[in-house]
């Protein structure tokens, strides 16, 4: 390996939101609530970006570019970077798109607050599908716009979608925008061709646009691989493709995010609404992630593989009533906790006052959660450990006050 993931990295004094701002993201109106560990010493497994150094190939490309030493009014004027980004698509998904579609967005939630409101009039309702992530409907519901929510079926803790009931909510004329998480946060989901065209087929026949936010689509367990929504649906400019390397390659911060949107009139209505300057930094970091990234991206992978494994066989051994499967796609493990704290209890608070372990629970992802916990795993092996011994300690003694301060695991 080229790259060390097992290098822990201070992120003090970074203005991080994963280290400073989870008391007031997490734990609104209760942020002086106590931990039985110091902040600084909280495993930090909720919000998802990653605890591993960015690729030094984006590095360099963002010192050479500071060595210019003028950061004036900057946008995409460099060809360039359309072509990094395509030979990107093309290689890692079999496909790409015209140029004159891509525009960009400092981040996928602005996008998804702006399109719902340059596609959706006042009275009308956004189609998602739950467990979902949460900007979902604080998208749609900023915009005034109603929500409608179809549970996904959750077998053995394989989600799948229920058709019926999709197009039963899809039928309503006043649905007219499905956001669809194409792979899914929370449940990891990678969905099959099969599955992307019969949602496709069922919003387009009922004159539903779809935003498909792929924000996840570059991290998935090795062999397999990602389908774009629109690669379904060449025929078709009703569907808008969110994608980014933020998560990919851990710069959400540098806030640099694609959209590709096929529909003429939709694309002209984000260029005159949308219209400001690109941070030139984060330009030059974009194009040298879908350049140079390559190696540290599949590097990356294989390390993450490691670490869903790993947790794999400890949640099997220490924690064997937890529900879990390795999921297909994005670095968060979703898994069912309920035979250990059954009921509404609020997970997150508990895991973070009493097992130091800061987590996001199903109650934050809309709806279709309970029970669940989700935990960010790209962080270094030993941290890992550290937290999954720390969750194993206090769930056995939750259920067992007798096993209260024995260690999960050594
Ligand atoms: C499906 C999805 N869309 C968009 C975003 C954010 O896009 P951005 O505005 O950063 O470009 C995230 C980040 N997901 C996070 C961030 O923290 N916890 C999560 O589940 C996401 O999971």
């Amino acid at each position: 390996m080229k790259y060390n993931f097992d290098e822990i990295i201070d992120r003090k004094n970074t203005n991080s939101m994963n280290t400073d701002g989870f008391r007031e993201f997490m734990f609104k109106g209760r942020e002086n609530l106590s931990f039985a560990y110091k902040d600084d010493e909280l495993i930090r497994m909720w919000i998802a970006d990653m605890d591993f150094a960015t690729p030094p190939e984006i590095i360099e490309a963002i010192r050479t570019r500071l060595d210019q030493r003028i950061f004036g009014y900057s946008q995409v004027f460099d060809p360039n970077y359309y072509v990094a980004l395509s030979n990107w698509t093309e290689r890692m998904y079999d496909w790409t798109f015209p140029k004159e579609y891509l525009v960009t967005s400092p981040g996928i939630i602005p996008a998804l607050y702006e399109l719902c409101e340059y596609i959706c009039k006042p009275d009308e309702k956004v189609l998602i599908v739950t467990p979902s992530y949460a900007f979902f409907k604080s998208a749609v519901e900023f915009n005034h716009l109603e929500l409608v929510c179809s549970k996904l079926k959750n077998e053995n803790g394989h989600y799948t979608i229920n058709y019926d009931d999709l197009e039963a909510k899809a039928k309503d004329p006043k649905v007219v925008l499905c956001i669809f998480c194409n792979p899914h946060n929370p449940t990891g989901r990678l969905w099959k061709e099969e599955e992307l065209r019969r949602v496709g087929e069922i919003c387009l026949r009922n004159h539903v646009w779809i935003i498909s936010d792929e924000i996840h689509c570059d991290l998935l367990r090795s062999g397999l691989s990602h389908t774009p929504f629109a690669k379904l649906f060449p025929q078709s400019d009703r569907i808008v493709t969110c994608m980014a390397p933020s998560k990919t390659f851990n710069m959400a911060g540098l806030m640099f995010s694609n959209v590709i949107i096929p529909n003429q009139e939709l694309r002209e209505l984000w260029l005159r609404r949308h219209y400001s300057f690109k941070n030139p930094l984060s330009i030059a970091a974009t194009q040298a992630a879908y350049e140079h990234g390559q190696q540290w991206h599949q590097e990356l992978l294989q390390y993450l593989d490691g670490n869903f494994k790993f947790t794999d066989a400890f949640l099997s051994q220490y924690l064997p009533e937890a529900q879990f499967k390795i999921p297909e796609a994005t670095y968060l493990a979703w898994i069912n906790i309920s035979n250990y704290i059954p009921g509404e209890e609020d997970l997150t608070g508990l895991l973070a006052a009493h097992a130091g372990v800061l987590l996001e629970d199903g109650s934050m992802f809309v709806d279709n959660g309970q029970g669940y916990i989700r935990l960010n795993l790209a962080c270094p092996r030993a941290v890992l450990k550290e937290g999954l011994q720390r969750i194993a300690a206090f769930l056995n003694s939750y259920r067992d006050p007798s096993l209260a301060g024995t260690a999960a695991a050594t």
